[in-house]
């Protein structure tokens, strides 16, 4: 049970519930302390180490908590299955503690730098979540042999573009697996790319859903992909490669 002294549930537990709620999310009392305890330790590091640049609370709720949990209302597997989740370029825990928090995933936050993955773990360490959520320093690029094709959900929010998500993306899919790409905007041009993306690196595009976030807090995007068949070129590439050389043509 998790005991985290958290100051933060007393005051905002309802109107947590009631953000989610709106948005058609159901949560235990449990969930939501877990979230809120999630907020109130990334401000608490926050002080120390830059992990976000959102410091009120009311604002966290909306663009981490809500924002996070967006997929849940786009791919129904997610929160019926017990499989296994990665989220790379994870940042403070966002999305992929929130969706943690929510499912009985078992789950991989992962990013490039070091400092940002120990802070991630002493959080799921505070809230109890050690059983099913673990944070590793990976670099997309640099997939172990442990990883390939091993897990059925990947998540990005605010990594890069589509095409090249694709592409970090590909060699952690199991056959079958959907990727969540999480995005404020999308315009024309990043979906034509993706959409030649997809077809080189193995994937059907399934869905395009788009929010709108309470408070004119913006916009929001989540494109879903299926891995359906085997990638053209053998992936990874060398680090860096695919965002300075992309497959898909650049224009002028
Ligand atoms: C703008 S932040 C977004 C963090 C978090 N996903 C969020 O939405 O709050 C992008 C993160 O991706 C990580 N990142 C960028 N490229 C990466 C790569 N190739 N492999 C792993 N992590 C990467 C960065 O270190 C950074 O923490």
């Amino acid at each position: 049970m998790f005991e985290l002294e958290n100051s933060l549930y007393n005051s905002k537990e309802n109107v947590l519930n009631e953000l989610l709620h709106n948005y058609g999310i159901d949560s235990t009392e449990l969930q939501r302390k877990q979230l809120l305890g999630h907020i109130e330790l990334l401000i608490e590091i926050n002080e120390r180490l830059n992990l976000t640049r959102i410091t009120s609370i009311d604002d966290a709720l909306i663009l981490h908590i809500l924002d996070s949990l967006l997929p849940l209302k786009v791919c129904d597997e997610f929160i019926s299955c017990n499989r296994n989740y990665i989220d790379i370029g994870t940042g403070g825990g966002f999305p992929g503690l929130p969706l943690a928090i929510m499912s009985n995933n078992k789950t991989l936050l992962v990013d490039s730098i070091g400092k940002k993955v120990n802070a991630v773990q002493s959080m799921i360490n505070e809230i109890g979540l050690e059983e099913k959520v673990k944070a590793e320093k990976l670099r997309a690029e640099e997939i172990p042999n442990t990883y390939k094709q091993k897990f059925d959900f990947v998540t990005f929010r605010a990594v890069a573009k589509t095409n090249i998500l694709l592409e970090y993306a590909e060699p952690f899919l199991a056959f079958q697996g959907t990727l969540i790409v999480m995005k404020a905007n999308v315009d024309e041009i990043e979906l034509q790319d993706a959409s030649q993306a997809a077809k080189i690196f193995g994937y059907e595009n399934v869905s395009r859903e788009t929010f709108e976030l309470p408070n004119d807090f913006g916009h929001r995007e989540i494109l879903l992909y299926k891995k359906v068949t085997k990638s053209k070129i053998k992936l990874p590439r060398k680090p860096g490669m695919a965002k300075t050389n992309p497959f898909v043509a650049r224009r002028a």
